[in-house]
């Protein structure tokens, strides 16, 4: 516990960095996710202070910096491959992002007594650009596909990629952010490191294609929306459909 006080995040700033226990969301909602986490914020370089990241293990900084830089790469690499598949330059999607805002978030999700009358983090979809996603071998992640959750079969040595709600944009909804949320179990502690890849928040983002079936937005004021009003499913970037 005093490790965990001595890295905390600051509980009234969105995103913040360190160690926390609950996503930030209005004051009325009542659903707490049934996790702890640790934050990292990674890049840009400017960002990335390891000084204030845990040590207890040989290495632990050095090797989340690494980490960080080849997940970049391969954030890269996918955004290049989605805009050719599309018919774009290999760098378009890239390009509207700009220079990625990446932080790499630790869940721990304890075993749960009652499973049942709890998430281990609620129904959403990631914000930015690009999540890429590690775990252990207990099952817990879903993703909602066809109108069913269906339960992700940990692979030890993949890398899951959830394109996000920025990629659906600016692809115009030809990409769509996968809808995901973790569920706990009685028996079994689980582990995942997601990578996320997001724009600055100054960012002005808007779909590449025309007729555009989402408004422009610019990313600061998505990410204060998703924060104000919580994650529920898709609703933040259904809420920028245009209305034909
Ligand atoms: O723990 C997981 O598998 C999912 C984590 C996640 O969706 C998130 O941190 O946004
Ligand atoms: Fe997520």
């Amino acid at each position: 516990m005093e490790q965990k006080l001595k890295y905390s995040c600051d509980p009234n700033s969105p995103a913040s960095e360190g160690y926390g226990s609950r996503m930030l969301v209005a004051d009325n909602d009542s659903v707490l996710d049934w996790r702890d986490y640790f934050d990292h914020h990674t890049l840009p370089l400017s960002r990335r202070n390891p000084a204030k990241w845990p040590h207890y293990q040989p290495h632990y900084r050095e090797v989340v910096a690494e980490y960080s830089d080849q997940m970049k790469f391969l954030a890269q690499r996918l955004l290049g491959l989605i805009s050719e598949s599309l018919g774009l330059p290999s760098s378009c999607i890239e390009e509207a992002v700009g220079e990625f805002c990446q932080n790499i978030t630790v869940s721990y999700y304890p075993p749960c007594p009652q499973p049942d009358l709890t998430l281990g983090l609620q129904s959403h979809s990631d914000m930015g650009a690009v999540t890429l996603l590690i775990q252990d071998n207990v099952e817990g992640l879903q993703v909602f596909k066809d109108g069913e959750w269906i339960t992700v079969r940990p692979l030890c040595d993949g890398i899951l990629v959830l394109l996000a709600d920025q990629t659906e944009i600016i692809t115009n909804g030809k990409y769509r952010s996968c809808q995901h949320r973790a569920i706990t179990n009685a028996d079994r502690a689980r582990l995942s490191v997601a990578t996320f890849h997001d724009p600055a928040k100054t960012r002005k983002v808007f779909p590449a294609f025309e007729p555009p079936i989402y408004h422009e937005v610019m990313y600061g004021d998505y990410v204060s929306s998703w924060y104000t009003k919580g994650p529920e499913g898709k609703r933040n970037i259904d809420a920028l459909l245009i209305k034909y």
